[in-house]
């Protein structure tokens, strides 16, 4: 390997920049020159006017200590032309240019797409898991996941103390786009009693129906933890002709949000008020757990070891506590696991 390049892509995740740091670190004693690719693919497409936007040399000066930082040194972003061959073909050529004989990338699925279509093109990649979704079947922990899922359960418990307080039930909107394991996971940990998520088809009226029944218990501080993407999977609710009946102002062609969830489900069950939280980015934009750490560190040194020895087109995942590697194109397609039994148990007790 003359030279070995590193890039984050798709949403940035907390311990992004602990594994480029382990890259970094790995390289460095391998002898091997880092260079830092900037924006995810666009850095591979040249689109700035100068070379040091796009990219950079990763020098241990540099990256030493940006391991416990939130967000991604490397910047990232959506590259949505990298998905057309000539794109794809345009980044070879740029890697060729730089003598760049390998590529690690750090980010999910959609970033794992572009990695394999460089590999068909004959360029080396190695993928690490970083995206706080955890939407990757082939592996057991993705970076971030385990930090968003912290955030979520220390906003959550502040939000049921004063739930408690104030004997009223409160909606909390996580992140997670079709991927519920975050909602579900902060539900189990802060014993919410109602979790709605993309995977599992639900009704506006059956979800009131289990707070009515949290209600009529004497709980009337109940949490609702749903996933951002959990309004794709609603059954149709004609949300204007609701809300407009009961006095609330709401607009014949607005979505459901978290907000008008909490209203409808306040009329819904005649009670005084019902609160939404929605956390949003500060899950995406917190420090790394140690466990997130952790796995970047061992992950940043295989990849950077698999180059070195000639083993490419792999990504990197944890399986029964072990990191591990396998061919991305396998991992790709491996189904993805919903822990139903899980949420049933949430949403019955
Ligand atoms: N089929 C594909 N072929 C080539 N490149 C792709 C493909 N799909 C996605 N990419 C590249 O990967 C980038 C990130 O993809 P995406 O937005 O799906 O995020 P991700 O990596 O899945 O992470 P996250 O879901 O956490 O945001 C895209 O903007 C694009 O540059
Ligand atoms: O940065 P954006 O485009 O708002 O992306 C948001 C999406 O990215 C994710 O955070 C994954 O990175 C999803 O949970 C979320 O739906």
């Amino acid at each position: 390997m003359r030279k070995i390049g590193v890039l984050t892509s798709g949403g940035d995740s907390p311990g992004m920049n602990a594994a480029v740091m382990s890259v970094a670190r790995s390289a460095a004693m391998y002898g091997i020159p880092l260079i830092g690719i900037k924006r995810g693919y666009n850095g591979l497409l040249r689109k700035s006017a100068n070379l040091k936007d796009d990219m950079q040399e990763l020098t241990l000066e540099l990256v030493l200590d940006i391991a416990d930082d939130p967000g991604t040194y490397l910047r990232t972003a959506r590259c949505l032309e990298f998905k057309e061959k000539k794109y794809q073909e345009k980044a070879v050529k740029t890697l060729k240019s730089m003598q760049i004989d390998g590529l690690v990338v750090i980010g999910g699925d959609g970033s794992f797409r572009g990695a394999q279509a460089l590999c068909d093109l004959g360029v080396p990649c190695i993928g690490i898991p970083g995206t706080i979704d955890n939407d990757l079947p082939y592996t057991e922990m993705s970076l971030g996941y385990d930090t968003a899922v912290n955030v979520c359960v220390e906003a959550i418990r502040k939000i049921r103390a004063t739930s408690r307080s104030h004997d009223r039930p409160a909606v909390v909107e996580v992140m997670g786009r079709h991927c519920g394991d975050i909602a579900l996971t902060a539900a189990v940990s802060t014993g919410s009693e109602i979790v709605v998520v993309p995977e599992v088809p639900w009704t506006v009226e059956g979800v009131a129906m289990q707070l009515q029944r949290q209600l009529n218990q004497g709980n009337y501080r109940a949490t609702i933890v749903v996933a951002e993407g959990c309004w794709e999977s609603m059954a149709p609710f004609d949300l204007y002709n609701f809300l407009t009946s009961r006095g609330k102002p709401c607009y014949p062609e607005e979505p459901m949000s978290a907000v008008r969830f909490a209203s409808v489900m306040k009329r819904m069950c005649g009670m005084v008020e019902a609160r939404a939280n929605v956390i949003g980015y500060v899950q995406r934009g917190a420090e790394p757990t140690a466990r997130d750490s952790a796995f970047a560190f061992e992950a940043g040194n295989l990849a950077v070891r698999l180059l070195r020895d000639g083993i490419s087109n792999q990504v990197i995942g944890m399986q029964k506590g072990k990191v591990f590697y396998m061919p991305i194109e396998k991992a790709l397609k491996k189904e993805r696991y919903f822990n139903r039994p899980l949420f049933d148990l949430v949403n019955s007790l």
